[in-house]
């Protein structure tokens, strides 16, 4: 049975498309992972809600959280700070459940030193035009911002072998079915039952 959740990480670069397909994969009622919230300093975009997307912070809150170590991860990502609170995680894998983050290459890099045992997976674009295609389409950066974003991007793609996937988006649908296919896989292989099947085996 199983004692400990899997950690899973989905990373790669800014405007792929891992937060659509973190939602996706969330409004599927199959989906037993528990998203983790970050905590960022960045303003919310518009529709965006604190508690929900993100934990907004000030700067200040942000850096009194690294002194007293509430951190699992954090990077400053184009002028912000991005952060995974690590009492959450941890207390989640304790209880068995998978826990699902959805963060940029500098904190996958953290992760991987603290929990090597976790799953790593790094969303790519069809093509780097594609993906700034995606970044404009999305609206919600400056020019300055995306071309930030970009240069960082064509960085952050060359960090992708030191994952254990690499899962193209070229269309939601098959990126989501292709990362829970994986997830099950790895359930497998790692001799864990994933947690949407523990109350099968319950059954008597
Ligand atoms: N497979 C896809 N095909 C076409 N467009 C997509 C696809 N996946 C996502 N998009 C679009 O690309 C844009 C960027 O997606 P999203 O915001 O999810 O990226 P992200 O990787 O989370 O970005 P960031 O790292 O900047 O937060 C959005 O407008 C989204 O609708
Ligand atoms: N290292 C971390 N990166 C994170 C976290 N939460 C989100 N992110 C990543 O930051 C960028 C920018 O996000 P945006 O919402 O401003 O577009 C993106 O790559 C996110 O995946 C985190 O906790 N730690």
């Amino acid at each position: 049975m199983q004692e400990k959740g899997l950690l899973i990480v989905l990373s790669g670069p800014s405007g792929v498309g891992k937060g659509t397909v973190r939602k996706e994969i969330f409004s599927q009622p199959d989906t037993a992972f528990e998203y983790s919230i970050s905590m960022t300093t960045r303003s919310p975009r518009e529709g965006e809600v604190d508690g929900v997307d993100y934990f907004f912070k000030s700067r200040e809150e942000f850096e009194a959280l690294i002194e007293q170590d509430k951190l699992l991860e954090y990077a400053e990502f184009v002028g912000n700070y991005y952060g995974t609170p690590v009492d959450y995680v941890r207390e989640t894998l304790e209880q068995g459940k998978d826990v699902f983050l959805e963060i940029e290459v500098q904190g996958a890099r953290q992760v991987r030193e603290k929990f090597p045992d976790g799953l790593f997976i790094f969303l790519v674009p069809p093509s780097l035009s594609e993906l700034k295609n995606r970044i404009v389409t999305r609206g919600t950066e400056t020019e300055d911002v995306i071309n930030n974003r970009m240069t960082v991007a064509k960085e952050e793609i060359e960090m992708m072998n030191l994952y254990d996937y690499v899962v193209e988006n070229d269309q939601i649908e098959r990126a989501c079915d292709r990362i829970k296919s994986i997830v099950v896989a790895e359930h497998c292989r790692r001799e864990r039952v994933e947690p949407r099947y523990i109350k099968m085996l319950e059954v008597d």
